[in-house]
This record gives C-alpha cells, sequence and structure tokens, in this order.
C-alpha cells in the first residue's frame, strides 16, 4: 500500500503494520501518528512489540507489510538510545562521545562543543572517566548523552528510566520536555512506568502488537473516566479481552496479509563507504587492544609457546625406555661386561657381544635392566616396569662367531643359539616402532663392526639394500619435519578464528554493533577496521612462529620463506573470513565457540598434521583438494621441503584453495548477514 502525502507537522507515521519472527506475530495491523515537536510515550507490557516497532523505524528490522514514514531521513538525524547499555566499558566517556560523534559524521569541534554541553545537562563525571567505572544510573546518562551528542531531530528513547533512581527519572523528563517543546524535537519513549508517561503529549498504549489507544494522556483518562493511566491502560486492555478473547498466533496468521511486498527502509545512510567511520572504528578497536594490553600480550604470546611446545614435544626419540635384559652369557650378570677374557679368530672383542650390543643400546638412550631369567624379565614387563625384554644364548658369542665362519653350512643349533630374542609392549605405536628399529638399527652395527674389525666386507653384514641421497629431506627425518606444515597451517587458520570471532560476537550480543549500525557504520567498515589491526598482529604472531621454527630450531627450510609467508597470511585470511561467517551465523558466543572449536578439530584430523592424507578413507583422498586448509598444507610441504615454485600442481593448488574458500566464505558470510539484516 503507498503511504499518502504526509501532512507537514507529523513527525513519523506507521500504517498497517504488520511483523511476525516465525509464527509469533508481534506487529498486528498497526497505526501510529507522532507529531513534530512532541513527547510520544509507548507504553505497554513487557514483550508486546514495543523494541521491535523501534527497531523498525531506525531500518534495523523491517515490516512484513505495512508503510513507515520518517521525516528524518537521514540516520545522522535520528539519536537512538537502545534498552541496554551498549556502550564500551574499556573508553572514557569523552572517547565514546568522539567514536559516535565521527559515526554521526561531526566535526572534532563540534564533539568537543557538544561533549562538554552533554556533560553539564546531564550532570555526568569528567570525561577522563572510564565508562566501566561509572555507576549504573551515570552510564545510562552517558548512553543517553550519547543518543542527544548529535542533535537529532527525532529521538528514539527505548526505556531510558528503567533501573534508574526516581531523581535521575524525573530530571531525564525535564530534559526531554525542555528538548521538545523549546527546541522542537520529536521524540519517542518507551516505558513500563505508565505514570510517568503522563508527562508525554500523546501516549501510544499498547498490547500483544496492537495499539488500543492513541491520544494525549488526560484526553484518554477522561474519556475512559479515571483517574490514573494505569487504571485506564486496565480498563482498555479488558475490553480487548472481550472482543479479542480467542486471538492466538494461529487466528492472527490466518488474518496475516501477503507480504511479498516489504516496504522500504525508512532511514538512510549517508554513503556506501566513510573514511570517517572506518577510521573511528579503527582507532576504537586500537584503543580496546591497548587498553586490554594483558589480551595483547597473550595473543604475541600464544603462538611463540606454540612454536616452542611443537620443537620440543614432537620429534625427539630418545624416550629412554627400560629394556630388561636376560643374558644367559653373563654367568655374573652385567659384571660379566667388565671380564675381557674371550679370545677369537679376529681381534673384535675380547667382551661378550651381548655387552656390545647393550653398549649400542644405551648410546641410543636405552636403559639396561638385569634379570637373571626370561620368566623374571616377563612378570617385569606385564607390570609395566619394562618396555622390552631380550634375551641370548648361554654360548650367544660363539655362536654369533660361529654362524659366519659355518656361512651356508651352520647347524640350527647355531642359528638358534646366535639369534637375539626380543618382546615389545606394542601397545605403543611409537615408542615400539622406534625401540623395534633401533633393536635392528643396532644388531646391524655390531655386526658391521665385527666384520670390519675381521677384516671381511662390511656389505656382508648389510642388508641388500641401500639409501642414496634423499630425494628431498634429510636423511634421518623426524615425525616433527612431517607435522610442522600441518601445525604451522592450522594454527594460522585457527588464531584469527579465536580471536577475531570473541572479540564480533561480543560486541553483537550486547548490542554495541547494533547501536553503531544505527549511528551509520557499515558492516564493510567494521569488517575493514577489524582486518586492518587483526593484520598487524597476524603478521607479528606469523613472524614469531616462523623464526622459533626455523630460525631457534634449524627445522629443515629449502624453499622461498616469502611464498611460505604470502601462503600463512592468505591462510590467516581465511581464518579470520570464516570468525566474520561464524559471528553473524551465531548469536551466542557459546555456539561461535563450538563450531570454531568443532572445525579446528575436523580441519586437524583431514589436514595432515597427524597422519598422511595418502592413508585416509580412498572417498575423503578423493576430495582432499575440495576440503579448507588441507591442499594449503600441501602446499607449505611442497614450498618447505622440496623447493617447489607457484608453477608446481601442489603448490598453486594450495592457493587457489584458500583463496576460492575465502571467496565462497566471504559471499556466504554477506548473504546470511542480508538475511539476518545485520549490516543493514
Ligand atoms: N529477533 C527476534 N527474533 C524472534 N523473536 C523476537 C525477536 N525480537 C523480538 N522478538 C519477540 O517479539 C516480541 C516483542 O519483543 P519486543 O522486544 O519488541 O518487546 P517489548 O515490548 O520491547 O518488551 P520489553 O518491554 O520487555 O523490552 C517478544 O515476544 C520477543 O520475544
Amino acid at each position: 500500500m503507498e503511504l499518502k502525502e504526509m501532512d507537514g507537522s507529523e513527525a513519523v507515521s506507521i500504517r498497517n503494520a504488520y511483523k511476525k519472527f516465525g509464527r509469533h506475530v508481534v506487529l498486528k495491523n498497526l497505526d501510529m501518528t507522532v507529531m513534530e515537536g512532541t513527547i510520544y510515550g509507548l507504553l505497554g507490557p513487557s514483550g508486546c512489540g514495543k523494541t521491535t516497532l523501534l527497531r523498525c523505524l531506525v531500518g534495523r528490522c523491517q515490516l512484513d507489510s505495512g508503510d513507515i514514514y520518517v521525516k528524518a531521513k537521514w540516520r545522522r538525524k535520528v539519536g537512538f538510545m537502545p534498552q541496554e547499555l551498549a556502550l564500551y566499558q574499556d573508553m572514557t566517556i569523552a572517547e565514546a562521545f568522539n567514536y559516535f560523534g565521527r559515526l554521526f559524521g561531526m566535526k572534532w569541534g563540534e564533539i568537543e562543543d557538544r561533549g562538554s554541553e552533554m556533560l553539564k545537562l546531564l550532570d555526568l563525571p569528567p570525561g577522563c572517566r572510564l565508562v566501566g567505572s561509572l555507576s549504573g544510573g551515570q552510564q545510562r546518562r552517558v548512553s543517553f548523552a550519547v543518543a542527544l551528542l548529535h542533535n537529532p531531530e527525532l529521538l528514539l528513547l527505548d526505556e531510558p528510566t528503567v533501573g534508574v533512581d526516581p531523581i535521575l527519572a524525573s530530571s531525564i523528563w525535564e530534559s526531554l520536555i525542555k528538548m521538545a517543546h523549546v527546541h522542537h524535537k520529536t521524540i519517542i519513549i518507551t516505558t513500563h512506568y505508565i505514570e510517568e508517561a503522563r508527562q508525554a503529549n500523546t501516549i501510544g498504549l499498547m498490547r500483544r502488537g496492537i495499539l488500543l489507544a492513541e491520544e494525549p494522556p488526560t484526553h484518554l483518562m477522561h474519556r475512559m473516566n479515571c483517574t490514573s493511566l494505569e487504571q485506564a491502560f486496565l480498563q482498555l486492555c479488558q475490553q480487548q479481552q472481550t472482543t479479542d478473547a480467542n486471538a492466538d498466533d494461529d487466528s492472527s496468521l490466518r488474518s496475516y496479509p501477503n507480504c511479498s511486498e516489504r516496504s522500504p527502509v525508512p532511514i538512510r545512510t549517508q554513503s556506501g563507504w566513510s573514511s570517517q567511520r572506518f577510521l573511528a572504528q579503527l582507532v576504537k578497536n586500537l584503543v580496546w587492544n591497548l587498553r586490554n594490553y594483558q589480551m595483547l600480550i597473550f595473543m604475541l604470546m600464544l603462538p611463540i609457546a606454540m612454536a616452542f611446545l611443537v620443537n620440543e614435544t614432537i620429534g625427539n626419540e630418545r624416550f629412554h625406555s627400560v629394556i630388561g635384559i636376560a643374558s644367559l652369557e653373563l654367568k655374573n650378570g652385567f659384571a660379566s661386561c667388565n671380564t675381557r677374557d674371550l679370545h677369537f679368530n679376529c681381534s673384535f672383542t675380547n667382551r661378550p657381544l651381548s655387552c656390545l650390543y647393550m653398549d649400542l643400546l644405551r648410546e641410543k638412550s636405552f636403559v639396561m635392566e638385569e634379570f637373571s631369567s626370561v620368566e623374571e624379565a616377563r612378570a617385569a614387563a606385564t607390570r609395566g616396569k619394562i618396555m622390552a625384554y631380550l634375551s641370548f644364548a648361554e654360548n650367544y658369542t660363539a655362536s654369533v662367531f660361529q654362524r659366519i665362519e659355518d656361512g651356508s653350512g651352520t647347524t640350527e643349533d647355531i642359528l638358534d643359539s646366535s639369534t637375539m630374542y626380543a618382546w615389545v609392549d606394542m601397545s605403543n605405536l611409537w615408542l615400539s616402532t622406534i625401540l623395534r628399529r633401533d633393536l635392528i638399527y643396532s644388531i646391524l652395527k655390531l655386526l658391521q663392526d665385527l666384520f670390519v674389525n675381521c677384516q671381511a666386507s662390511v656389505k656382508l653384514a648389510t642388508i641388500p639394500v641401500k639409501f642414496e641421497t634423499p630425494v628431498f629431506g634429510k636423511k634421518d627425518p623426524s615425525f616433527l619435519h612431517f607435522s610442522i606444515p600441518g601445525l604451522m597451517t592450522t594454527f594460522c587458520f585457527y588464531l584469527p578464528v579465536m580471536f577475531t570471532t570473541g572479540a564480533l560476537i561480543s560486541e553483537k550480543s550486547i548490542g554495541r554493533l547494533e547501536r553503531s549500525l544505527i549511528a551509520g557504520l557499515n558492516l564493510v567498515e567494521v569488517v575493514a577496521a577489524h582486518a586492518v589491526i587483526q593484520f598487524m598482529i597476524l603478521g607479528i604472531q606469523t613472524a614469531l612462529m616462523l623464526i622459533v621454527t626455523y630460525a631457534v630450531y634449524f627445522n629443515p627450510l629449502t624453499g622461498s620463506v616469502t611464498l611460505l609467508i604470502i601462503l600463512l597470511l592468505m591462510v590467516e585470511n581465511l581464518g579470520m573470513c570464516y570468525a566474520f561467517f561464524l559471528s553473524v551465523l551465531c548469536d551466542s558466543e557459546r555456539l561461535a565457540a563450538f563450531a570454531s572449536t568443532g572445525t579446528i578439530v575436523v580441519l586437524f584430523t583431514v589436514c595432515g598434521t597427524v597422519w598422511p592424507v595418502q592413508g585416509m578413507h580412498p572417498v575423503l583422498q578423493y576430495f582432499a583438494w575440495a576440503l579448507p586448509v588441507q591442499p594449503a598444507v600441501e602446499s607449505y610441504r611442497a614450498i618447505s621441503v622440496q623447493s617447489r615454485y607457484l608453477d608446481h600442481p601442489v603448490v598453486y593448488k594450495g592457493y587457489l584453495s584458500v583463496f576460492i574458500w575465502t571467496t565462497i566464505i566471504v559471499l556466504s558470510s554477506f548473504i546470511i548477514a542480508q538475511i539476518k539484516k545485520i549490516g543493514k
């Protein structure tokens, strides 16, 4: 329905307004008229739709049907005081004035003059006081001052007197009356306290989304033959109850109009992008970070701590595991290792070979414990005292020499007595794998030493495989070298997710973002201001992690550092965009925290940090290229240890994947923000 041309003295006019949330009808065919230079008291019980109506007026919520006319067409001509405080506790009063003043488009001088006026008018403490250090009443007055700061034509106050002492409430009403009658401002004020609205020029009594009456308070009391507004309201409610006895959501929905055409937003913002608003937001974020310097220090220290911890906890293969030795050739136990009375054909040793073998194991950090029998060692292993136990036959050393001399003619008995038997606790994959590897390599080393000393070819004691210089990487790679690409990339994704989600959701959940948006800020400016600071912090975090990983711990890095830094910054940008996505999607900090933690757990599992991607389920392997972060991990590995460049498919696929995911996430965030009307 087209709204007729308004009478010149009408500041606000609403016709046939309908609004529902889900199946809950909040506004039902509501009409409302507010004359210029008057105070309009919008009264009604909690939940009747007062705030929804004000939000529709400032364009934060759109009517499903009906028309709204607001004479003050621009946001800077409208002052809005929300029900919640919606102020930054870490700002001083003067900084709050500067921030909102700049969003309203005011000049510095104007802000200073109006700010001092507000401090006097509302009897506020000096501007250097932190908002968070003020009393509840003082904070509400600061909130009121912010709404008045830019001298708006239309003032919308959502319950300004709730929780305020009667003296302050009456001084607020005095100021309002002066503003309306002397300065010709139009004021719409919502309140639960029906009697205080006697001072308004017009009152609108609202119940269940309908205006029961709209007239001057004295007229209403006279018409209803009552001495108080409270009584008049009760009578009107009773009348509504009898005519509307069966009104419930279902019946309201049946008569609900077709919502194909929505009325345009009644108030507009000055321009798409404003450097002044962007800078105001940027300075506000900077001040917040500097005031919360403990948080800043934590953000910078966390990646260093993580990098140090990773290097100190992963990859070290000196486990100091205890190995039980049941060597029957050592008649006096380990003390027999000190005897040097053996004589063989070559001069290799005059000590038992089991002793030499134990020396080699000790070099690898293993600790030997002596047992007189295999049974005794087994009992200790079962009790968890030792990780493995080895047994050597009574004639072990002689049998080994015999076996070498006899070659293919060696008897079964000699083969058995020249074999070391090992029982290993296999319940811990890494410990047991490394132990078994070291047991094998140590016996090979023992035999090779023996062959060399006996003038035989060392090749005879070598398994017939020779590993030449590695194509890429080191000859003795550690698990850490494998994990670094996955760990670095997932950290760089997670850190911005954690910090950005927390910052944005907390702004959103206590109404501060909404208040700033109503003051004219738009979502692009919010994102840009946040991104500038985040990138500064992320840049430092990345540099610190790289320094610790490669300059302090000297992990292998053969490729281009520039390519690595660009890749990590792109991943951080992806993390930040994902955080924006979560903060528009989730309404509570808890939900966002669950979602971000859940994401990182999944990414950590599938991006090849704990196990190579080649070992994933074939279906997952097939789609691995489509997973976020995973191709970036492979790209990191290819750059850092294979010295590959952007012309290699593995490298460029990583960059491409991050770019595509960033685009998808940014677009999805803006679509969800549009649907949820977050940035409007
Ligand atoms: N975004 C939303 N999504 C779903 N329901 C909503 C939303 N906003 C408001 N409502 C519902 O609309 C109804 C009216 O809410 P509104 O905040 O407008 O009431 P109110 O009259 O301002 O109440 P109060 O005086 O307690 O602030 C309530 O039932 C509320 O739960």
